[in-house]
């Protein structure tokens, strides 16, 4: 089997800076493919005595004044000089600036990022302006803004007392972690700032809404089988670099569709890290004690059986992504028949009936090459959700099969096939006319050309 052309964007500058790092205090990475037992002895080992001279390098204390403030990467990234003027509205929740100026504050970013302020912020949301603002979630509303030097951002301003208030330093320096990792599928985390009571993120903005609203028909002209196929693919290699790919192994804790965001390109890329967590490094740890963190019909339910983290739950949550792409149904539909309201059951059941066209997204062109497709990821979701973690496959793997099922796809699509039989209409299936679609008489009896 072909496989893989690399998806990953390496080297990068900051990849490349952090190998740097990495080749001077004697370890390495999954990245550069030298690690080998002697190196993991001694990482073990010198896990501790690593981490803090690792710390020690990268991060400084911006201000010695501030002994609270959060650690900021060195080389001068980014500070945010609080000044007297009030740029708040008057929503209860924002303090006076007078408040502002005696507390703390700090922005941590990537070397990306240019300067910019609280002061930025909050001119750049137009005081939080609820023109601005572009969702809400379960941790906060996020906003739009336009820095200083014209970049637009998405600012996800935390609710208060609904996010952990003592952000711990560990969650800190993972938020520092991820300000680090780049890849074309992930949403650039630009950083975090922290200023007395109010917590923020600050993300590249993607203009095109997400997943669920495409799938939902809220936005664009619902998308076509080729383009699912290339959003699933941009998904399972930004988790794979998430997996396997950065310093230290990531798992992202909440793949879900309304956390892919969607670009004017109709290509996705992954959002929200408010949940990821960075995996054992350890090889002789597989996993992370965690509270169980997530969305309800997307959690793996061998996670909420053990408490164990790895990354195979990432794997389960986009098994019922990839389902929710065929289907375009929810992960739980309350208000369906009982048999369908677990969107995954009833389509894996359809699967297994070889019905998998009943299971199929109205929305989508009914042709053989489409059948062929949804037969087969849901096969390769089926896999993903395993009950048990070590039966499913990896993410690496998952984005291999997604390549070959887009390759076997557009080879059926253009080449020529006889005239597509044409049945009636029924079922909830619209009719389609475009090239080799058929519409459907008598779905229960389909059973698609897989020649
Ligand atoms: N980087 C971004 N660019 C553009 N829009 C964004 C961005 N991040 C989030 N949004 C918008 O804000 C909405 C809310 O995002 P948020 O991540 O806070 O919540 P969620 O993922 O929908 O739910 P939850 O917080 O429960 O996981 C998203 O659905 C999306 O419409």
């Amino acid at each position: 089997m072909k496989k893989t052309p690399s998806p990953f964007n390496f080297p990068s500058p900051s990849n490349q800076r952090r190998q740097n790092l990495n080749m001077q205090h004697g370890y390495t990475n999954k990245h550069n493919h030298t690690t080998h037992s002697s190196v993991l002895d001694y990482v073990k080992g010198a896990a501790k005595k690593v981490a803090g001279v690792f710390t020690k390098l990268l991060f400084r204390r911006r201000k010695q004044n501030h002994p609270e403030e959060i650690l900021v990467p060195d080389s001068s990234r980014n500070t945010a000089p609080i000044r007297g003027t009030s740029y708040f509205s008057s929503e209860s929740s924002l303090k006076s600036s007078s408040t502002y100026a005696s507390s703390t504050s700090s922005v941590v970013s990537n070397g990306q990022v240019g300067n910019f302020s609280l002061e930025e912020i909050i001119m750049a949301t137009e005081k939080f302006s609820p023109a601005n603002k572009i969702g809400e979630g379960a941790f906060g509303t996020v906003y739009k803004g336009r820095l200083k030097d014209g970049r637009l951002v998405a600012i996800k301003r935390m609710k208060q007392n609904k996010y952990d208030k003592r952000l711990s330093l560990e969650f800190k320096n993972e938020i520092l972690t991820l300000s680090m990792i780049e890849h074309l599928n992930l949403v650039r985390l630009y950083g975090y700032l922290e200023h007395g009571d109010e917590q923020m993120i600050l993300v590249e903005y993607i203009s095109n809404g997400t997943l669920r609203e495409h799938l939902d028909g809220k936005l664009g002209n619902g998308l076509e089988m080729s383009e699912r196929l290339e959003i699933a693919i941009d998904i399972a290699h930004a988790i794979t670099y998430l997996h396997m790919y950065t310093d230290h192994p990531i798992i992202h804790r909440d793949i879900k569709a309304s956390n892919i965001l969607i670009t004017e390109k109709l290509r996705a890329k992954v959002a929200d890290f408010g949940f990821a967590r960075l995996a054992a490094k350890d090889p002789d740890t597989s996993h992370v004690s965690t509270q169980i963190k997530g969305t309800v019909g997307y959690l793996d339910p061998d996670y909420l059986r053990t408490n164990q983290l790895t990354d195979k739950s990432d794997v389960y949550s986009f098994g019922v992504l990839l389902v929710e792409m065929m289907t375009g149904r929810q992960p739980i539909e309350s208000k369906r028949p009982t048999l369908e309201r677990v969107t995954i059951r009833w389509a894996i059941q359809k699967l297994k009936d070889g019905e998998v066209v009943l299971a199929m997204d109205p929305r989508l062109k009914r042709c053989p090459a489409s059948n062929m497709v949804v037969e087969k990821v849901l096969k390769l979701a089926h896999t993903c959700l395993a009950p048990l973690r070590k039966s499913r496959p990896s993410m690496k793997k998952c984005a291999e099969e997604l390549w070959d099922i887009r390759k076997e796809f557009k080879e059926r699509f253009v080449s020529p096939s006889p005239p597509p039989l044409i049945f009636r209409h029924s079922d909830n299936f619209p009719e389609r006319d475009a090239l080799g679609s058929f519409s459907i008489e008598d779905g229960e009896n389909i059973k698609f050309d897989s020649a």
